[in-house]
């Protein structure tokens, strides 16, 4: 049942979806990406080169397997590595606010950027980035924030090969391209999960990819103990 007595935070993912969609119609150097049924656009050199080099090698240093919300019993499902990126480094507060400034999203309501980097062979397969009822996580989540709308998400490198970031039902392939970030509404016009976000990182067949991950929730993001 989704009304505003069991679900009072839809008009806020409408109101986002269509807040953020109509700036980013109008910023300079963004494109939206012609997709199926997804709001999905593409912001070139968001970040410097220097700036990437810098985030990647915080990467390596922190750098440990890749976690998932629900156990899933393919261990090749996701098989990259992943780090929270620490406020304490410079060059992290100055990436964050460049994709809070260009989303124009509360940014309190974002999660704190993630790297992400996947070695040949490695990949993340088709999923959702919103949250699923009747999950075992799903009570945590309302608690640290509730769910999530927007996903963004920066190039970091160009990948020789493989790694392109593949929407199977909004047909769109996006391939790695250094400093350019990616930004898409995982939720629909009603402010309700939309399967056309589905997407994965696809295997990576030479070189290394690097990309950074941030989250935006419907409410101010306070992160909990597991
Ligand atoms: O690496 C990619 O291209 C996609 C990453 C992703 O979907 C995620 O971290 O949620
Ligand atoms: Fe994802």
């Amino acid at each position: 049942m989704n009304n505003v007595v069991s679900d009072p935070y839809a008009l806020y993912r409408m109101q986002i979806g269509a807040w953020v969609k109509e700036r980013m119609k109008r910023t300079p150097n963004v494109l939206q990406i012609p997709a199926k049924g997804l709001d999905i656009f593409v912001a070139r050199d968001l970040l410097t080169r220097d700036e990437c080099e810098q985030v990647m090698a915080l990467i390596d240093k922190d750098r440990v397997p890749s976690g998932l919300l629900s156990p899933s019993g393919d261990p090749e499902f996701r098989t990259s590595e992943s780090c929270h990126l620490r406020m304490t480094d410079r060059v992290n507060i100055v990436v964050q606010d460049k994709i809070n400034h260009l989303t124009g999203i509360q940014p309190a309501h974002g999660e704190t950027i993630q790297g992400q980097r996947y070695a040949p062979g490695q990949q993340f397969k088709p999923h959702n980035d919103y949250f699923h009822p009747n999950t075992d996580y799903w009570e945590s989540m309302q608690r640290s924030g509730g769910q999530r709308t927007w996903t963004a998400m920066v190039f970091l490198n160009d990948v020789e090969a493989g790694g392109q970031t593949w929407f199977p039902d909004a047909n769109v392939r996006v391939t790695p391209r250094q400093g350019n970030l990616l930004l898409w509404n995982n939720m629909d016009e009603y402010g309700q999960p939309n399967p056309y976000s589905l997407h994965s990182g696809m295997p990576v067949e030479a070189g290394v990819k690097y990309v950074i991950t941030k989250w935006y929730r419907e409410r101010p993001w306070t992160p909990v103990p597991a």
